[in-house]
């Protein structure tokens, strides 16, 4: 807490205005300063005349902030740095072939291997945190320790967040009902402004636009696939998102990956795109189901990259002028 803004406080527990008002404390144009920055600002005339007391208002900040946190039930982020794939085997038992995989936050993985090679099932191991309990022998740790079980079977604040190819919404409710059901099972404060966020991103990823109105079950495969991860990036406090296929989601696959990395996440997909592989710092290449290399993306597939993009952004173009029922011409 002593190294937020009072704007940031008020962003992440708005429940603290209550504490400003209840001790009539005027924060309203120390946004950009923290608590005790605010509290340095008074006089010591003032501090005699108000009886300001510093340390006390700060330790019953904290605690007031502890206390709402236990009775709204809010569980922090609890901010993984890395996640780390220790070797197993492939399919004929042989040991793959490299020694210990470290990713960060914000970076972006891409797996690739022929289909049936075993990129599903890294993803599967990941998520379930394997520790030489899978088919392939590999051990995942977070922050370079075994993983506490929770992460398997506890339903909230999940480690894992997968987005997979097929979104079937079967419910029958509203973009607006999905979402508020979503934030509120996230004890999430400020409601409103999520959902509209949440929209407004998904929108950006897809080509046709919907509302709060439009039932879930008639957005589009790739409407739905964009506001799955528009609410994956803002709502889930997952540090980690599995991604498997993103290249035939009819969605902006760039702004999709930027979304997810800017709000910190680790983010490893298996892809057979070259330019979503491109994309990604690093690749793994899986071959008879095990971890054959990882290839750091250098300078020159990166300018590869932008000549992939140039085709990618060509066919888009193409393919936008198809649906609108233009004649096509280069
Ligand atoms: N190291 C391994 N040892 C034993 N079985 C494995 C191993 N790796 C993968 N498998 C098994 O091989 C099968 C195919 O793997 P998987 O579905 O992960 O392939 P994939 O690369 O994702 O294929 P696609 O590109 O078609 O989606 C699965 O049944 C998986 O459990």
């Amino acid at each position: 807490m002593n190294n937020l803004t009072i704007g940031e406080l008020i962003e992440k527990y708005p429940f603290v205005t209550g504490f400003f008002e209840a001790n009539k404390l005027d924060t309203g144009s120390f946004e950009n300063k923290t608590f005790q920055e605010y509290l340095d600002n008074f006089s010591q005339g003032e501090i005699e005349d108000f009886a300001i007391d510093k340390e006390s208002l700060i330790e019953g900040l904290e605690e007031y902030i502890k206390q709402m946190k236990d009775f709204l039930g809010i569980k922090d982020d609890e901010g993984i740095e890395s996640l780390t794939i220790l070797p197993g085997h492939d399919k004929s038992g042989d040991p793959e072939g490299f020694k210990e995989l470290t990713i960060h936050r914000s970076e972006i993985i891409s797996i690739v291997g022929p289909t049936g090679s075993g990129k599903s099932r890294l993803l599967a191991d990941i998520e379930w945190t394997a520790q030489n309990d899978t088919p392939t022998g590999r051990t995942i740790l977070i922050d370079g320790k075994v993983p506490d079980k929770k992460w398997r079977f506890s339903s909230n604040n999940r480690l894992v967040a997968q987005l997979s190819q097929n979104m079937n919404f079967v419910m029958d409710l509203s973009v607006r009902e999905f979402l508020e059901l979503h934030a509120a099972s996230r004890l999430v404060m400020d409601v409103e402004d999520t959902i509209y966020k949440i929209v407004e991103e998904a929108n950006n990823l897809a080509g046709e636009k919907f509302d709060l109105d439009t039932p879930v079950t008639s957005l589009s495969g790739g409407q739905s696939r964009a506001l799955m991860i528009a609410d994956t990036a803002i709502l889930s406090s997952s540090p980690i998102v599995l991604i498997d296929e993103i290249e035939n989601a009819g969605i902006d696959r760039r702004k999709a990956l930027s979304l997810l990395v800017n709000e910190d996440k680790i983010v490893l997909m298996a892809t057979h795109d070259p330019t979503l592989a491109l994309i990604a710092d690093r690749r793994i290449v899986i071959k008879n189901g095990g971890i054959h290399r990882i290839i750091q993306t250098n300078k020159e597939e990166k300018e590869v990259l932008v000549k992939l993009e140039e085709i990618d952004s060509f066919i888009q173009d193409m393919r936008s002028d198809l649906r609108e029922g233009k004649e096509l011409s280069i």
